[in-house]
C-alpha cells in the first residue's frame, strides 16, 4: 500500500471531491463518522470526550466528532484556542451545526482553562493534521504541554498536532504525545520513523472512500507491507515435489562464544522451508550444530575458533547467507574478500559481514548485486556514516542500495526495505519482545531459506521481515513481550506461515 505526502493527500482530497463527486463538508462528515465509529467500539458512554480543535479542517474533523458523539448520547466538552486564526470553511460550518448543549470553552491565555481531565476520560486532538506549517508555539504549544502531562488517554485526529507528516519536525518543538492516532486512508511516513513515530502511540488507518483513480495512479516510493500483498507472494508446496525442489542453502558463520547466532539462523532457515541446510563454522561449532540441529549438514573450517575461508565452489547452493556470530577477524575479512572473487549464488550478509564489509571499501566495492544486507541502524552507520536525522537515513538508504545494486533491511521497529530501484517498504508486523539478542540471526535464515527457495530478493525481503515480525507478535501472544526471546521466533515460524497464507 503506497503512503501519501502531505500534499497528495490534499490532491487525494480534492480529487474525490470532483470525480466521486462529492462535497468538502460532506467527505469531512464522513472521515468524522468513521472516527466515532471506531471510538464507539471501544468507548461506552461513560467515558467523557474531550475534544480540542483547531480552526483548520483537523479542527472541522473534530467539532463533527462532538456533534456525532453528543447525538449517541456520550458527554462532550469542546475546547476552542482564540488565536485570531482563519478559520475553514468546514470548520465554521461545523461550529454551526454544533448542538447547543455541548459545553464549548473559548480560551485566549491558559488561564481560561481551568481543568480538571479525568484519568478515564478521553482527550481529542483536531488542533492540526496535515496542513501544518511550521512548528507550534504560543497558545498552541502550551495547550499541548498542558494535555501532554494529563493521565486521560490521548487520541490524535489524523496526527499528532504538531508533528510534521513527512518532514523531520525540528528537535524541541510542541507535539501532542498520542496513545492512540486514528488517520484516514493512508498511514503517514511519520508514523514509521523511530524519532517521529515516537509520537504517534498505536495508529490505526480508517478508509474513508478516497478515490480509487487517484489513489492507483499517484507514484509513491514509499510502501507498507499488508497481509494481502504478503499473501499473494507466497507459494504452495506441490505434492510431488521433493528436497530438491527447495532449494540448498549455505549459512556461514558463528566463532568462539557465538555459535549460538549462527545456530538460530540454520533453525529458522530449516523453518523457512529450505530443502537442504548445510552450516559452515570453525572447527568448534561441530558438535554444537550436530546436536542442536540435526537436520543440518556441518562442514567446519580447518581453524578452531573462526572462519578462515569459504569453499572454492559453492555454485551448488542456491543462496548463501553470511555474518551471524562470525566475528571480524582479519583472516575472516581476507575469506571474504577471497568469496567475492568467485561466482556467486545470491548472498545474504548479516552482523560482522557487515562489519567487515564497513571497514574496508575495497570490499564493499566489490558486493555482488542483488545482494541482501541486513543491518540494524548503527552496523548502517558504519556503512553510510551517520545520519541527520531519520528522513536524512532514508536518502543515504536509497543512495547505497543504488550505489551497490542492492537490497538493504535497515532493522527497527517497522524494518524498512531499501531496493536498488530507490523503492521503500515498511514492515507493519514485530513488536518490542523482538528487541532481545538473536533476533536479527532469526532473520538472516529465514532471509536465506526463502531465497534459495527461488523467490526473488525483493520478494524474500518482504516474506522475511513480514513472517519474521508475525512470528514475533503470534509469540508475544503466548509467551508475552517482555519475556520473548529469539528461540520464540522461529519455533513460531510456522505459525506465521499459516496465518500469512490465509
Ligand atoms: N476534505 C478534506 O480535505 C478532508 C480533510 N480532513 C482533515 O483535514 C486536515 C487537514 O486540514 P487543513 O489543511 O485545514 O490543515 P490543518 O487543520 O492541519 O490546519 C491548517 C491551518 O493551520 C495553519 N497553520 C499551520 N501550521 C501552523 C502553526 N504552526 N501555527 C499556527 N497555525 C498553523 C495553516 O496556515 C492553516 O490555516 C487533515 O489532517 C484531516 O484531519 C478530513 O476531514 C478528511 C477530509
Ligand atoms: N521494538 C521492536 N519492534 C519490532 N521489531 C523489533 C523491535 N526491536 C527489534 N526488532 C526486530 O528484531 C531484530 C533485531 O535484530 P538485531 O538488532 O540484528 O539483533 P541481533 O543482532 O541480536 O540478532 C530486527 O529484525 C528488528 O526489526
Ligand atoms: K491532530
Amino acid at each position: 500500500m503506497k503512503i501519501l505526502t502531505a500534499a497528495q493527500t490534499r490532491e487525494a482530497d480534492a480529487f474525490t471531491i470532483a470525480h466521486e463527486p462529492i462535497s468538502s463538508l460532506d467527505l469531512m462528515e464522513r472521515a468524522s463518522s468513521a472516527l466515532v465509529q471506531w471510538l464507539e467500539q471501544k468507548y461506552d458512554p461513560a467515558v467523557p470526550f474531550f475534544i480540542f480543535c483547531g480552526t483548520g479542517n483537523n479542527g472541522g474533523d473534530g467539532l463533527a466528532v462532538a456533534r456525532l458523539l453528543h447525538n449517541n448520547g456520550y458527554d462532550v466538552q469542546v475546547f476552542l484556542p482564540e488565536t485570531g486564526q482563519n478559520l475553514s470553511p468546514d470548520f465554521s460550518q461545523n461550529l454551526e451545526r454544533l448542538p447547543q448543549a455541548i459545553s464549548v470553552t473559548r480560551i485566549q491565555d491558559m488561564e481560561d482553562l481551568a481543568l480538571e481531565i479525568p484519568a478515564s476520560g478521553v482527550v481529542l486532538d483536531g488542533f492540526f493534521g496535515s496542513g501544518l506549517s511550521r512548528p507550534l508555539t504560543g497558545l498552541y504549544a502550551q495547550l499541548i504541554e498542558f494535555l501532554n502531562q494529563q493521565q486521560a488517554t490521548r487520541i490524535a485526529i489524523d496526527l499528532p498536532s504538531g508533528l510534521f507528516a513527512d518532514a523531520p519536525t525540528p528537535p524541541g518543538s510542541a507535539i501532542f504525545q498520542a496513545d492512540i492516532t486514528l488517520t484516514f486512508e493512508r498511514p503517514k511516513l511519520a508514523f514509521l520513523l523511530p524519532a517521529s513515530g515516537a509520537y504517534v502511540g498505536d495508529w490505526h488507518v480508517l478508509p474513508i472512500g478516497l478515490h480509487e483513480g487517484y489513489l492507483s495512479q499517484v507514484e509513491s516510493p514509499y510502501q507498507v507491507l499488508l497481509p494481502q500483498a504478503i499473501k499473494s507472494l507466497l507459494r504452495p508446496r506441490s505434492k510431488f515435489s521433493h528436497k530438491g525442489t527447495y532449494g540448498h542453502a549455505l549459512l556461514a558463520g558463528g566463532s568462539y562464544g557465538k555459535m549460538g547466532a549462527i545456530t538460530m539462523s540454520a533453525q529458522a532457515a530449516l523453518r523457512a522451508g529450505v530443502g537442504l541446510l548445510t552450516v559452515l563454522v570453525p572447527e568448534i561449532g561441530y558438535g554444537i550444530l550436530q546436536t542442536s540441529v540435526p537436520e543440518a549438514m556441518v562442514v567446519t573450517d580447518e581453524q578452531e575458533q573462526h572462519l578462515t575461508r569459504f569453499p572454492e565452489d559453492l555454485t551448488k547452493y542456491q543462496c548463501v547467507g553470511i555474518g551471524p556470530g562470525l566475528g571480524q577477524a582479519e583472516d575472516s575479512r581476507m575469506a571474504l574478500e577471497q568469496l567475492f572473487r568467485h561466482k556467486l549464488p545470491p548472498l545474504v550478509l548479516d552482523a560482522d559481514a557487515l562489519n567487515l564489509l564497513a571497514a574496508d571499501r575495497f570490499l564493499r566495492q566489490q558486493l555482488p548485486p542483488n545482494s541482501i544486507l541486513t543491518p540494524h541502524p548503527k552496523e548502517f552507520e558504519r556503512l553510510t556514516g551517520p545520519a541527520i536525522d531519520d528522513f536524512h537515513r532514508l536518502q543515504l538508504l536509497q543512495s547505497f542500495c543504488a550505489e551497490h545494486s542492492c537490497y538493504v533491511i535497515l532493522k527497527g521497529a517497522h524494518s524498512c526495505i531499501g531496493t536498488p530501484s530507490g523503492e521503500f517498504f515498511f514492515n507493519t508486523t514485530g513488536n518490542s519482545g523482538m528487541a532481545t539478542g538473536g533476533s536479527g540471526d532469526v532473520l538472516t535464515g529465514i532471509l536465506t531459506g526463502l531465497r534459495a527457495q527461488g523467490y526473488s530478493p525483493l520478494e524474500a525481503c518482504q516474506l522475511g521481515v513480514y513472517l519474521h515480525g508475525l512470528a514475533g507478535d503470534l509469540a508475544a501472544e503466548v509467551e508475552g513481550e517482555t519475556s520473548l526471546i529469539a528461540s520464540d521466533l522461529y519455533k513460531y515460524l510456522g505459525a506465521a506461515f499459516q496465518k500469512a497464507a490465509k
